[in-house]
């Protein structure tokens, strides 16, 4: 079981436009209306490939309904703690060359029992084994230390903790030592303070990490795949994508994948080739589609475990 707590959930607008001008009307020639927020985001992953999941998440205001009659609809099951405000709506804007402009909303105040009561109702659906995963920003009223008391209180009872998020949050998260983090690669630059332009520079940065109390690293690398690193292994995988049509949520059909993987006792190079597969299979659905598994099917990986550190990172 893998239950996902998404602190700052949100409903996803995705429009495609030509080409984005400021300060232009736009005529829309397509809209995709999705579940979202990070977390809800790998639930929603999970559920499309039969994994056990539940997604725990604030509910409030339209939004909030809207929200769960999606979730319902895609068959995910959740657990919505009431909030006195409206869930946010997230606008992703894509042109057709591929571009994408994202606008996140800073979403609904939390108090703090609000907080006390989606930690506590995280911790009543981990079903004793599997993995407790928090993800994403934190909306307004929520404490910098949420994920680091995820991490704490998931590990007394017995769960592996992963934690994907960014800024302090995410800094204060490593203070606690989850058994996993997600970074991004852009994510992990602003947690090194530097350039990470090589992939050698994001294995040492990823074994730093380690090397500070997490036992996994993951660093997705957009076109580039993906960076896993460990105190044994460096496992480096990608996957060619001809027709990328949205990235939004890539990431965390990445993350799906791996803890699926390894939830299911596979080794970290089976695992992190899952996870590209699942990252990969994403970018060519719209909006933030999560991949079904004949979606994985038609993904080809290559993975790599003497990967060239040398090698140059896109963007
Ligand atoms: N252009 C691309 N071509 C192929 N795979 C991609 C591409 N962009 C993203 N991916 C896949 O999606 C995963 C997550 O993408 P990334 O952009 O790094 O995450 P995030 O959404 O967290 O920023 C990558 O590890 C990779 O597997
Ligand atoms: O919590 P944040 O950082 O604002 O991100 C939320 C957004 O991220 C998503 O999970 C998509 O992830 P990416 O932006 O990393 O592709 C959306 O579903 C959601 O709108």
């Amino acid at each position: 079981m893998i239950v996902t707590l998404t602190p700052n959930p949100s409903v996803d607008r995705a429009v495609v436009v030509d080409r984005l001008r400021r300060g232009e009307v736009h005529r829309a020639s397509s809209t995709h209306v999705d579940p979202g927020g990070k977390g809800v985001n790998v639930s929603r992953a999970l559920a499309a490939r039969g994994s056990a999941t539940v997604a725990v998440l604030p509910v409030g205001g339209p939004e909030g309904r809207l929200l769960v009659q999606l979730l319902d609809e895609a068959g995910v099951a959740s657990r919505g703690v009431p909030i006195a405000g409206s869930v946010r709506t997230n606008i992703s804007v894509l042109d057709v060359d591929g571009t994408t402009t994202k606008i996140n909303e800073a979403g609904p105040r939390l108090l703090p029992d609000d907080v006390a009561t989606l930690l506590d109702a995280t911790l009543a659906e981990f079903a004793g084994t599997g993995w407790i995963v928090g993800c994403g920003s934190l909306p307004p009223g929520a404490p910098v230390g949420l994920y680091a008391s995820l991490v704490e209180a998931g590990r007394a009872v017995g769960a592996r903790v992963a934690v994907d998020s960014s800024g302090p949050s995410m800094a204060a998260a490593l203070a606690a030592r989850p058994h996993l983090v997600k970074p991004n690669h852009e994510e992990l630059e602003e947690l090194a303070g530097r350039e990470l332009a090589t992939l050698g520079d994001v294995r040492d940065e990823a074994l730093r990490l380690v090397d500070a109390g997490i036992e996994t690293v993951a660093v997705s690398l957009g076109g580039d795949g993906a960076l896993l690193v460990d105190a044994e292994t460096t496992v480096h995988a990608r996957a060619h994508v001809s027709a990328p049509v949205s990235t939004v949520g890539a990431g965390d059909c990445m993350l799906a994948g791996l803890l699926d993987a390894l939830a299911a006792g596979l080794d970290q190079s089976a695992a992190l080739a899952a996870a590209v597969r699942s990252g990969s299979a994403a970018v060519a659905l719209p909006g933030s589609s999560v991949p079904t598994p004949q979606d994985l099917a038609d993904v080809a990986v290559d993975v790599d475990t003497s990967p060239t550190l040398g090698r140059r990172l896109g963007r």
